[in-house]
């Protein structure tokens, strides 16, 4: 076995030359004041204010992390001439109409970083990639778990062949994620919500799929109407590739009397070597490291390094770099707006497969 820190794997963002581009945020909920302004402040990028629907909430997250500015609505901070980017991060359909709101506003930002999902719909978030990129404004979205630290050393290890050829790749959480009130009435709640995250890391790790096999059924702790909460989905490849992702948001009943077992595990198994990982997050409010543990056929060891960073809250610089050196590069940002259809186009699927009891296909 080797332990250790891990050198060469890649498990931290890359960022960007400049730190000086301003950022503006709109929305001042859990996500921005625990996650996004804590992790930006640590990577020293510069918030410039910050919005809220209610200006109350907005003064006391600014106040708590030392954000210069609040602004009155989303067009007053687009009207700041010290604003280059904007920072999303309202529920889903508010997300929808305040980037229209910002793509149609006569000072257009140079950039966005959108929440996940980008929309309910992929027609919504079509037409949201489509109108960002007519005014020429460069689109990321915040999946974010593809720089949680564990999703990103297994990346670096499948791009390099160490594991060969991929077999099996699964994600298995047995977690209970904290709904927001917006989410009672959306078409969907765990696939839009919270799948979301680990369909997306299967595509960043494997790519996308020809087809999609799912069950969803309600969890059994919330309360509200919704179709799918517990959700099963299986992707194959025409390589040969499968993965499956296990969603379970009940997680047995440990929030009920029972003893709890809480936890996310994923496996990667390839044809030269095999890797186990864990994500810390549910351990959340203390920071708990991903992990990973991995094997090749060339040493036949445990290699299990390990790092101080958390994916909440740390793994949030990482979108917000990617879109600074698009910005800074031109090119097209490593989770954007284009790429994310292909996410979105997955949690349809996976809705249409499960309502409808059958395989679904992707189209490229
Ligand atoms: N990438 C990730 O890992 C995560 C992403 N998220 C995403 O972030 C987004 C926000 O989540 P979270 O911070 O947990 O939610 P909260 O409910 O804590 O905060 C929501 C924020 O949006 C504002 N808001 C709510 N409704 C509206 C509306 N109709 N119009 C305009 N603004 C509105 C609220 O304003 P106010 O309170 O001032 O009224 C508040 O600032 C969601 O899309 C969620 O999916 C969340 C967690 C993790
Ligand atoms: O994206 C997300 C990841 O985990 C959160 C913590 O409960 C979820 O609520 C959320 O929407």
């Amino acid at each position: 076995m080797s332990t250790g820190l891990p050198e060469g794997l890649d498990h931290l963002p890359p960022m960007p030359e400049g730190r000086d581009l301003g950022i503006g945020v709109v929305g001042a909920g859990f996500i921005v004041r625990d996650c996004h302004l804590v992790s930006y402040a640590d990577a020293g990028f510069r918030v410039v204010g910050l919005t809220s629907r209610t200006r109350a909430t907005a003064e006391e997250v600014a106040a708590l992390r030392g954000v210069p500015e609040v602004f009155d609505s989303v067009e007053a901070l687009l009207d700041d001439p010290g604003v280059d980017v904007v920072d999303v991060a309202v529920p889903p359909l508010a997300q929808l109409e305040i980037i229209r709101r910002i793509v149609s506003h006569p000072r257009t930002p140079k950039g966005i970083l959108a929440q996940k999902p980008l929309a309910m719909t992929i027609g919504e978030a079509r037409e949201l990639v489509e109108s960002c990129e007519r005014a020429g404004v460069v689109l990321q979205v915040n999946q974010n778990m593809r720089y949680d630290h564990s999703v990103r050393a297994l990346k670096t290890l499948i791009d390099r062949g160490a594991l060969g050829d991929p077999v099996l790749a699964t994600i298995d959480m047995r977690a209970i994620p904290h709904w927001m009130p917006w989410a009672e009435g959306l078409r969907s709640l765990s696939t839009f919500i919270m799948s979301i995250h680990h369909l997306d890391t299967l595509r960043y790790w494997l790519g996308d799929p020809a087809r999609v096999l799912a069950s969803t059924r309600p969890d059994p702790r919330t309360s509200f109407p919704h179709a799918d909460g517990i959700n099963l989905t299986i992707l194959e490849y025409d390589d040969g590739a499968r993965a499956c992702s296990i969603d379970d948001v009940w997680a047995g009943p440990a929030r009920e009397g029972a003893a709890p077992d809480i936890g996310i595990r994923w496996r990667f198994e390839g044809t030269k070597g095999a890797a186990l990982g864990t994500i810390g997050w549910p351990g959340w409010p203390d920071r708990v490291p991903s992990t990973i543990d991995y094997t090749t056929v060339d040493d036949g060891i445990w290699h299990r390094p390990r790092w101080p960073e958390a994916w909440f809250p740390d793994a949030f610089a990482g979108p917000m770099a990617g879109l600074m050196i698009a910005l800074e590069s031109g090119s097209e940002p490593d989770i954007s707006g284009r790429d994310n259809l292909g996410t979105v186009a997955l949690c349809e699927a996976v809705l249409r497969a499960s309502s409808e009891h059958r395989a679904v296909g992707l189209t490229p």
